[in-house]
């Protein structure tokens, strides 16, 4: 059985005098341990079904459930859905007035009601595995870029979700800091988390999916093994996508 499930969901975004229909009816399932890279051209829908999946958007049709929870938004409200499936973006998304590991403990504390004791003993085995525990104190600003980024994977660990989600994560790094990142969701992916990734890394894409999911005007046109999908796409649609990534 799938952990996260997702059904025929439907997200319009309207303006006073447009409506556009941007995820067309996506059905998804996604195991347990499984790691699922989103590919697509710009503004197919990849950002949009993250934060559908998410709650940050609210949905126009069809359902996301979470194995043992149930239907996201009905049966789980969206506040703990939070809770169950971390994300992380392209900006961080730190509180520049906290220090790294009240970022960290402000979800377990204020959200998940835990011990401080407990939950910062656990923060602090999470910054150690990133190799920033030195950085505990340290406000935001006195962090680069790729440091950042690990704290903020580290904040959506801290919560000890059952899957997450992870948006353009190096999109705004300087080359040299795409690594470091990416060598934390590797390892991630190793020790078994569960991840949705949407990235335009494509040889850590190869490298770190189970399965390429590849989406084109809101809708999912092919799921497929990594080594499937780039070296003998089934689609057009894939094919173009790839020979345009290769110039
Ligand atoms: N808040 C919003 N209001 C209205 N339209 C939006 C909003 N967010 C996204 N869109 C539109 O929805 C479509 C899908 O956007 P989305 O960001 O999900 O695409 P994407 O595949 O992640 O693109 P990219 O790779 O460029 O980040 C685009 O046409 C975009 O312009």
């Amino acid at each position: 059985m799938a952990l996260l499930s997702i059904q025929q969901l439907q997200k319009y975004y309207s303006s006073k005098h447009t409506q556009s229909h941007v995820l067309q009816g996506i059905d998804l399932d996604v195991k347990k341990g499984e790691v699922i890279v989103i590919l697509g051209p710009s503004g197919c829908g990849k950002s949009t079904l993250l934060r559908c999946i998410n709650g940050l958007e609210p949905i126009e049709g069809g359902e996301i459930r979470l194995a043992d929870s149930g239907v996201l938004g009905q049966d789980i409200p969206w506040t703990d859905v939070r809770q169950k499936i971390g994300m992380v973006f392209q900006n961080y998304e730190l509180f520049g007035h906290l220090t790294v590991i009240d970022n960290i403990l402000l979800g377990p504390l204020k959200v998940q009601k835990r011990q401080r004791a407990e939950a910062e003993q656990a923060a602090d085995a999470l910054l150690k595995r990133v190799g920033l525990f030195d950085r505990k104190h340290d406000y935001p600003r006195q962090l680069s870029g790729g440091q950042k980024q690990r704290i903020a994977i580290v904040r959506a660990l801290a919560m000890n979700p059952e899957v997450i989600l992870l948006d353009e994560i190096t999109a705004a790094l300087d080359p040299e800091m795409v690594r470091e990142v990416l060598d934390v969701v590797l390892r991630l992916a190793k020790e078994g988390m569960t991840m949705l990734i949407v990235t335009h890394e494509m040889s850590f894409a190869r490298n770190v999916a189970d399965r390429v999911v590849f989406m084109d005007h809101g809708k999912i046109v092919e799921s497929a093994s990594p080594d499937h999908f780039f070296d003998n796409p089934s689609t057009e649609r894939a094919r173009a996508f790839l020979n345009i990534l290769a110039y």
